[in-house]
């Protein structure tokens, strides 16, 4: 087949987020842009990810508001719930937010759109199955997709991803969720709040990567939901068939259920790219690239997910703005610059910036100290009824915000607070001095960092030099 020659400023592989943002700031800057996309515009997050899951959670959480609002005097009794309406409200969310990221709202931004699988033949060329780019740089973009861990039987029996969960239309009797991370906890508590029988079952700590006291205040949440989370414990088989199917677990309880999802991490999508024809190495993680996600090849660069660097779309975005203020703004930006906010949107919620308490210790040692404010403490909390959760902030030397960490309602709007204060460097002196609307769950965040300074701002000099200036007033 003949193959039409292009030559293009930038060559991207992949139109998720991190691809799309790429594509449209290239763009935007006159650069002739191909972006190459083999299955749907968006990647993961519109189609398979934060979109439905965000939306199939809003549905969850507005049973569970109907199930619990007799303890502020509503009486409504179970709610009843529509699956098909819920997935309903899935799909038409996604609709809406797909102009966004839509081939043709790319094609009036100047990129070349092609839909094609696309793989590198030399260092300096991508090809697809009707054309051949040259460009001067390439980005790859190419995601990941669910991990599916070899446990004897899996392969004969049928279960659920990321990507075919969407598919379903009846509410599933009974859930068997393989992982607690991000993905087995927020789809585990929505199935769960929407009817289904729920069991998690995960081979280490549920998110091992948050606070674990706030994970303590999630796990006590689950529990209400009737979601059974079986932590420390592996699978050591599966078997049966379509709508009973048997984890055989490692300390010998059986588990039936009638569908079974499979949320135990994520792994690079690299086969298809060709990587060595263009000398760039892969890893476990991803492609393997530095800190301005540059790969051995000078030309290519890895953005996202691909990159091995976390999972999440603000950091694709991110890393997008990173490619593109080192390339075309000479701008010199390094992708750790800036911290990262990480929220599980279940509820409670939880959200974390920066480092755990014990990471901080590990790297900064008694430098270290801890500050935090309790919901059951906060006035908004209280006249809501939902008190669950606290606020918790990791100060090192100076008051330096190290990590900001939230457990509760809200929790990732309460994040963002602490996201801009630490991404300009911020100390916990700076969460101190702005005044906040009263009553917000926000003002937890100025209570917490207030506490840290009760000693000094109400301790015994603060007390004579008042006394002193009363005196002479
Ligand atoms: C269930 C779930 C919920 C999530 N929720 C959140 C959330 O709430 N918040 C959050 O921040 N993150 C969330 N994430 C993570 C988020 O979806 C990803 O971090 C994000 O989609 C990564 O974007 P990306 O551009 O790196 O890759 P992707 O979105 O995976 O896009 C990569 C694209 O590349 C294409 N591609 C791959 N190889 C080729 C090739 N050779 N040729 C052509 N095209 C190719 C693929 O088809 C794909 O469309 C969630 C993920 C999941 C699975
Ligand atoms: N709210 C969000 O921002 C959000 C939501 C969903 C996903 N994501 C992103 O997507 C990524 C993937 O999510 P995820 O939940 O699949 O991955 P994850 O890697 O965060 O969690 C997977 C969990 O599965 C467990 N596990 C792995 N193999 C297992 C096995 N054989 N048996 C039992 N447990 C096993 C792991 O110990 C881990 O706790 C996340 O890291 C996150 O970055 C983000």
């Amino acid at each position: 087949m003949s193959r039409e020659s292009i030559k293009a400023d930038l060559c991207i592989i992949g139109a998720g987020a991190a691809g799309l943002v790429t594509a449209a700031g290239a763009a935007m800057l006159g650069r002739k842009v191909v972006l190459f996309e083999a299955g749907e515009m968006g990647g993961d997050c519109l189609n398979f990810g934060c979109v439905p899951s965000k939306a199939i959670l809003s549905a969850a959480h507005a049973a569970h508001s109907v199930r619990t609002a007799a303890k502020l005097g509503v009486k409504a009794g179970e709610p009843q719930i529509d699956f098909a309406a819920v997935m309903d409200h899935v799909r038409a969310s996604l609709a809406a937010i797909e102009p966004n990221d839509s081939q043709a709202r790319f094609e009036g931004l100047g990129v070349h759109v092609i839909r094609e699988w696309a793989h590198f033949t030399s260092p300096d060329t991508v090809e697809s199955d009707s054309a051949n780019v040259k460009a001067k740089r390439f980005v790859i973009a190419s995601g990941t997709r669910a991990r599916i861990p070899s446990i004897p039987g899996l392969s004969d029996i049928p279960y659920l991803t990321n990507e075919s969960i969407w598919q379903l239309d009846t509410l599933p009797a009974h859930l068997f969720i393989l992982g607690a991370g991000p993905i087995g906890c927020e789809l585990g508590q929505a199935f769960a709040r929407l009817g289904s029988k729920v069991t998690i079952v995960e081979a280490g700590k549920a998110l091992g990567a948050f606070e674990p006291e706030h994970v303590d205040v999630l796990r006590v949440a689950l529990a209400a939901d009737g979601v059974r989370l079986i932590e420390g414990t592996g699978v050591e088989r599966f078997s049966g068939q379509a709508g009973a199917l048997t984890a055989h677990l490692a300390g010998g309880e059986m588990i039936t259920a009638s569908h079974l999802l499979i949320a135990a991490g994520r792994e690079p999508v690299t086969g298809t790219l060709g990587l060595e024809a263009a000398g760039i190495e892969a890893d476990a993680r991803g492609i393997v690239c530095d800190d301005k996600l540059r790969t051995a090849n000078r030309r290519v660069y890895a953005a996202g997910d691909i990159a091995g660097k976390g999972a999440l779309t603000h950091l694709a975005g991110w890393h997008g703005s990173v490619i593109l203020r080192n390339l075309y703004y000479g701008l010199p930006t390094r992708q750790s610059s800036s911290p990262i906010p990480g929220c599980v949107y279940t509820s409670p919620g939880l959200a974390q910036i920066g480092l755990t308490e014990s990471r901080a210790r590990e790297q900064h040692g008694d430098k270290v100290s801890v500050t935090s404010w309790p919901f059951a403490d906060n006035d908004r909390a209280i006249a809501e009824g939902d008190t669950a959760g606290s606020i918790k902030l990791v100060l090192g030397k100076g008051g330096k915000l190290l990590g900001v960490h939230v457990a509760g309602a809200r929790a990732d709007d309460i994040a963002a607070l602490a996201a801009v204060t630490m991404a300009r460097g911020g100390t916990v002196r700076d969460l101190t001095s702005p005044v906040l609307a009263y009553p917000t769950r926000g003002e937890a965040i100025k209570r917490a960092a207030g506490k840290h300074f009760e000693p000094v701002v109400f301790g015994p000099f603060a007390k004579a030099w008042a006394g002193l200036l009363s005196a002479l007033h």
